[in-house]
């Protein structure tokens, strides 16, 4: 019927209907309003829309360009939720439970292509039917026929080597593989030659020949939707009118549909403000009009183009016929298919489906594993490059990070010399004790020797040398007083017997190792000269005896310190980044779009995601700790397990993150900066580095709340102080980790959802 105030009303569905509303209805759609954008500047794409497929039919929906037809498809499937007004899809609301909307009942063609381009058809097939819970036997069935129907290449092409025409053709059988009640196509003919293009309509005409089918389809070939039993012409979030092809050139006295599109279009600008009122809105009964207008159907038959017999691309077989049934004699497609006589007569009296497909969820899980791990496969040289990641990580660390600067440059002034020969006698001798001093200094260090102390510091100030050592040219006669006047000892002996030290401290670790170096050589070289002349050399050290460490060594090393961090930084942000543009890649290339209508839940992707990326994390954990404790013989004194369970765990909840990322992220490069973003912070503020009680109060609270401080703290008292799990300390890491794992989970799927709606 025609929806504009200026048309004649037509018998609807709440007056009582005719016979040809007393049929079941696939679709109803009423008083749907959808808008997009936030409520201050709502962009309405539905709005007040009505409109009723009848089962059993083609339904073919025209309108410009955005005017929001995709958008009522996607509702339809449930992919998308209505801001308000009712949905019926084959007696059930979509997204109920029970209703098989999104799900095995409905076959649904995006606009995109939707397909894995590393996927051959066969694997392409087998992915969706297992997804729609058929049998292995089933699709290879189902495979054969579609390949021959659509006259497509060797099952084992793979998808992206496919001309444009066949990936579409393929897009095609995937929404027709399970021969599904409810067939939505969503422009499937763009870009399709006239050939393809008729040989699809002729297939949709043949499956609803026996009345159990429904097709709902786009096109923005208005001529073609002729071939339909129903045409809803949308305009502005409405439908303009709802009816047979034939009604409207008749009722519009128009030669073809684009003109009566075109009237319409006019009828709704001139009568726009009666349009909106609710009142005045007419609830369409499609067909009923085509019914009042054409007593006799088959006086008024419908040119659709009808194979003889054969279903497939054999276009010399196409021909422009009449429909026949199956005694011969001519029908138009506009005949109501044939229902029972007291079928459902309005969408509130759908009785739930019968003959939903059991979906088994071992089925999609095996298809959603199989499809990662195929994607994996098929990407090679990325899975390689995944695996040599970490391994080059570490191997990068354990050689750049924690050794000991080497080649210092120290420039040396010695006043008790002349030249550079520095020699000295071993033994209770008191001869250039300075010489003596300076063969106790660490190899780490260069010793290059300058005239004066101005040259020397000169040589620091260009950057020549780290530091200045200074001895006076009688060092050795005063550090001997010293030594035997002990208290007696008067000032001048004290300054001429000192080692006088000046230090380019702008680097700080080079500046604490040469601070350290510089004192430890003088202990040993004390400590060697009070033995060799029979003195205690306890003498010649500072009275504070460090006893063997409880935890760690006399001699920690920074690489032990940073290592617990680093491990767990490594397999952390590589999960991140593994999983962080899992669901965009699928969700930008519509894929996502399609498993989900196809009846894939979030928590079964995620789930699948989680698996196949757990697995792949499981290779570069091992392969860190290889590396990190075999390899480069990092500390561990603790148990491995622990050790080995951790590392996992934080993978884990890397991989989680990176979900939240995906899910919260519509493209793939936000993604990036997002995870690239939260490197830094999160490296800064865990005490990977520096340790966490060096930072303000503030920083320090938040630092304990992030997922990788705990942690990190956790894995270095394992590995350093070898405590096992029922210390705090390593148990709080363990705990902290898996209620983020949960909390990034939790909200991956709040968002997953929220966006489906
Ligand atoms: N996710 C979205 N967020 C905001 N606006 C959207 C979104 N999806 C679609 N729109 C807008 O809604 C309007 C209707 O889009 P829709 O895709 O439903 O139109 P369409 O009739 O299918 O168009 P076409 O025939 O070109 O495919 C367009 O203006 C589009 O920009």
């Amino acid at each position: 019927m025609v929806i504009t105030g200026s048309e004649p009303h037509v018998t609807t569905i709440e007056d009582g209907g005719t016979m040809w509303n007393r049929q079941p209805q696939a679709v109803c759609v009423r008083r749907a309003f959808k808008q997009y954008g936030s409520k201050s500047k709502p962009n309405q794409i539905l709005n007040n829309l009505n409109m009723t497929v009848a089962k059993g039919t083609i339904y073919g929906l025209l309108g410009a360009s955005g005017c929001g037809k995709t958008t009522l498809l996607s509702c339809i499937v449930g992919r998308r939720r209505l801001n308000s007004g009712e949905i019926w899809v084959l007696g059930g609301k979509p997204g109920t439970k029970g209703s098989g909307v999104p799900g095995a009942q409905v076959g649904y063609m995006p606009q995109e292509i939707a397909l894995y381009g590393e996927f051959s058809i066969k694997e392409t097939m087998m992915y969706f039917g297992w997804i729609f819970g058929m049998q292995t036997s089933e699709i290879m069935e189902r495979l054969q026929f579609l390949l021959s129907f659509l006259d497509l290449p060797s099952q084992n092409r793979l998808v992206k080597n496919l001309s444009g025409g066949q990936q579409r053709r393929v897009s095609f059988a995937v929404a027709l593989m399970h021969d599904p009640e409810l067939l939505i196509l969503d422009e499937p003919t763009v870009g399709v030659d006239p050939l393809l293009r008729q040989s699809i309509w002729n297939h949709l005409v043949h499956i609803t020949k026996a009345g159990q089918k429904t097709v709902i389809i786009t096109t923005h070939y208005i001529e073609e939707a002729r071939q339909a039993h129903t045409i809803g012409l949308m305009r502005t979030g409405r439908l303009l009118a709802e009816e047979s092809p034939q009604v409207l050139l008749s009722m519009y006295r128009c030669q073809n549909l684009e003109d009566v599109f075109l009237k319409l279009s006019r009828n709704q600008g001139t009568n726009g403000t009666t349009a909106n009122t609710n009142e005045q809105m007419n609830i369409s009964s499609n067909i009923s009009l085509s019914a009042l207008a054409f007593g006799n159907k088959k006086d008024n038959p419908v040119y659709v183009s009808q194979e003889s017999g054969v279903v497939g691309l054999n276009f010399h077989q196409s021909k422009e016929v009449l429909i026949s049934d199956s005694n011969g004699s001519t029908i138009g497609i506009n005949d109501a298919p044939p229902h029972p006589p007291n079928a459902a007569i309005d969408c509130d009296d759908c009785a739930s489906c019968s003959n939903c497909f059991n979906i088994t969820s071992k089925g999609k899980i095996r298809a959603l594993l199989q499809k990662n791990f195929l994607r994996m496969w098929r990407n090679v040289g990325v899975m390689l490059f995944i695996f040599a990641l970490p391994v080059m990580q570490v191997v990068l660390f354990c050689a750049a990070i924690g050794r000991d600067p080497t080649g210092l440059k120290m420039a040396i002034v010695n006043q008790e010399i002349i030249g550079d020969e520095c020699s000295f006698t071993e033994g209770c001798k008191f001869r250039n004790l300075s010489c003596r001093y300076l063969s106790h200094l660490s190899s780490n260090i260069e010793q290059h020797f300058y005239p004066t102390p101005d040259d020397a510091v000169n040589a620091v100030k260009e950057g020549d040398a780290w530091g200045v050592l200074y001895f006076t040219d009688n060092f050795t006669d005063a550090l001997v007083a010293r030594i035997s006047l002990g208290r007696d000892a008067d000032n001048e002996t004290l300054d001429q017997s000192e080692i006088r030290v000046w230090l380019d401290m702008s680097n700080q670790q080079i500046g604490i190792m040469l601070n350290r170096d510089l004192q430890l050589a003088y202990r040993d070289f004390a400590q060697n000269l009070l033995e060799t002349c029979g003195n205690n050399p306890k003498l010649g050290d500072v009275p504070i005896q460090f006893k063997d460490p409880i935890y760690g060594s006399n001699d920690p090393s920074f690489t032990d310190f940073v290592a617990p961090g680093v491990i767990l930084t490594i397999v952390f942000f590589l999960a991140v980044a593994l999983t962080s543009s899992a669901l965009i890649i699928e969700r930008t290339e519509g894929l996502l779009d399609r498993s989900w209508v196809a009846g894939v839940t979030p928590t079964e992707i995620l789930f699948s995601h989680v698996v196949t990326q757990f697995v792949v994390m499981c290779g570069q954990t091992a392969l860190v700790l290889i590396f990190m404790l075999c390899v480069f013989e990092v500390n561990n004194n603790g148990e491995i397990f622990f050790v080995i369970l951790m590392t996992l765990l934080q993978g884990l909840c890397g991989m989680c993150f990176g979900f939240v990322i995906s899910a919260v992220c519509e493209l793939e490069r936000n993604a990036i900066q997002l995870a690239l973003g939260s490197f830094y912070p999160t490296l800064l503020l865990s005490g990977v580095i520096w340790p966490i009680e060096g930072m303000p109060d503030v920083l320090r609270f938040i630092s304990k709340g992030l997922p990788l401080t705990l942690a990190t703290s956790s894995l270095r008292s394992i590995l350093s102080r070898g405590w096992s799990i029922d210390e705090t300390d390593v148990y709080l890491g363990f705990i902290s980790t898996i209620v983020w794992i949960f909390v990034f989970l939790v909200v991956t799927l709040v968002v997953l959802k929220f966006k489906r709606g």
